[in-house]
């Protein structure tokens, strides 16, 4: 009888083994299915110097949902508009540390696709990083239009600089450097609450909550809050991950769901994106 009970456990310990393991290994996979791609025909659009990316097969791109396979992926890639500098950017990016941390070309052309349904021409971006997604949205930013953006790395920022030169957006972006929560609060006491149409935060996760309740003061009615990794690569799905910034995301992401000041809806591009649009 001792025996029979001592096996049980063994297998049930072994199978708990096993299912953390399938756990972390699904992360892991997600994680690595690393794209990349090169322009090989560029197209006339409403966007400058849009390109087609023709193959998945380098470390540029980082992200993309778990649900996707890679040749589903790939397929999406294959079918988004990238402009020619914003490939630039994110060749120059790959070779440097932290490029999986920027948006994949096709979160960057949805980004760039809500700003113009918005007709937005108040815009704010919390984490910059070396600027992809940042002149993503400035590329469609009407001449007179502005983007805020927030960064605390002088050196990303230089990266940045020099796209938005190149791009010739240079004028439609008020760099701030310096801590973001600084940063909005000077534009709250500015008096510029209720004046800005789009917000996208993409800096540190654990701080999204308070950017978040500052970033809704700053929209107006109707206006966009974008937040980016709301999947965390599928760990927030998953009850067997519990660190810190994927428990702050889940938090986060249950807050909004029951916050009436917004309507919002998930979805499932790059690392999971939550839009919310303030009531
Ligand atoms: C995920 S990256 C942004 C990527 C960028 N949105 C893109 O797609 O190209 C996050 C950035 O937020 C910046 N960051 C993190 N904490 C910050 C803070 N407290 N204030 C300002 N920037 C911060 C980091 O330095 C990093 O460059």
């Amino acid at each position: 009888m001792q025996t029979t009970l001592c096996f049980e456990r063994i297998f049930c310990v072994l199978i708990a083994f096993l299912n953390v393991l399938k756990n972390v290994l699904v992360v892991s996979s997600v994680r690595s299915r690393r794209s990349g791609g090169s322009i090989i025909a560029s197209s006339s659009d409403n966007t400058p110097a849009a390109g087609l990316i023709s193959s998945i097969n380098n470390e540029q791109i980082g992200k993309h949902s778990a649900h996707l396979t890679d040749q589903l992926y790939q397929y999406i890639l294959q079918h988004t508009r990238e402009p020619e500098i914003l490939q630039q950017l994110r060749e120059e990016t790959a070779a440097l540390p932290g490029s999986q941390m920027q948006v994949s070309p096709d979160q960057a052309q949805f980004l760039a696709m809500l700003v113009q349904i918005m007709g937005a021409e108040r815009c704010i971006e919390v984490g910059v990083f070396h600027g992809y997604s940042s002149l993503a949205v400035a590329l469609v930013l009407p001449d007179w239009g502005r983007l805020v953006a927030c960064e605390r790395d002088e050196r990303c920022l230089d990266i940045a600089r020099k796209y938005y030169e190149r791009a010739g957006v240079t004028h439609k972006v008020d760099v701030r450097h310096g801590l973001a929560m600084d940063s909005l609060q000077y534009l709250l006491d500015n008096g510029e609450g209720g004046s800005y149409d789009f917000a996208f935060l993409d800096a540190d996760k654990r701080m999204y909550h308070q950017y978040y309740e500052m970033l809704l003061q700053l929209v107006r009615c109707n206006g966009l809050v974008v937040v980016d990794n709301i999947l965390w690569y599928g760990r927030t799905a998953n009850p067997l991950v519990a660190d810190k910034r994927t428990q702050s995301l889940r938090d986060f992401n249950q807050f909004l769901l029951s916050d009436e000041r917004v309507c919002i809806s998930m979805v499932p591009i790059g690392d999971g994106m939550t839009l919310c649009r303030k009531r």
